[in-house]
């Protein structure tokens, strides 16, 4: 129920396609909250929503960002991406994304940044 709240077409404009710019459109902030209206919510809303939303999205970006700096993103060519999901344990893709990976820097350069 809480995943078709995300894919209700009334809602979203072509709900299953791959639009992460979506969320940047918005003049203000997109509301994962729900405190001005719920279009989707993985957090919760309400009184028992997650308390630790806010930690969690710091921590996700802040490791996305560093999946982008420090290395370079390719699709294998011809793969698109495909949002249809197979149910396991988990649900999990049905035709799970390929990606080719190449650091942007060398080892002992990422190294250094680390230590
Ligand atoms: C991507 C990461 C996370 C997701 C998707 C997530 C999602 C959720 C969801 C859906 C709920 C249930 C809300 C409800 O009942 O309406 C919840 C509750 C909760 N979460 Fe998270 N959470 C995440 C990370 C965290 C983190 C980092 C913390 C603590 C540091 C945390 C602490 C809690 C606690 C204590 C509750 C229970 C709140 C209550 O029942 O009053 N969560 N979370």
């Amino acid at each position: 129920m809480v995943a078709d709240i995300g894919w209700d077409p009334k809602v979203w404009e072509d709900p299953m396609a791959f639009r992460p710019e979506r969320f940047m459109d918005s003049e203000e902030m997109f509301d994962i909250t729900g405190s001005r209206e719920i279009k989707m919510m993985p957090f919760g809303v309400g009184r028992r929503m997650c308390p630790g939303y806010a930690l969690a999205l710091l921590h996700l970006e802040y490791f996305v960002a560093n999946l982008v700096w420090n290395f370079e993103w390719k699709a294998v060519d011809g793969d698109d991406i495909d949002l249809s999901e197979k149910q396991e344990f988990t649900m999990v893709m049905k035709n799970p994304l390929q990606a080719l990976i190449s650091p942007r820097m060398e080892i002992g350069d990422i190294y250094s940044l680390c230590v």
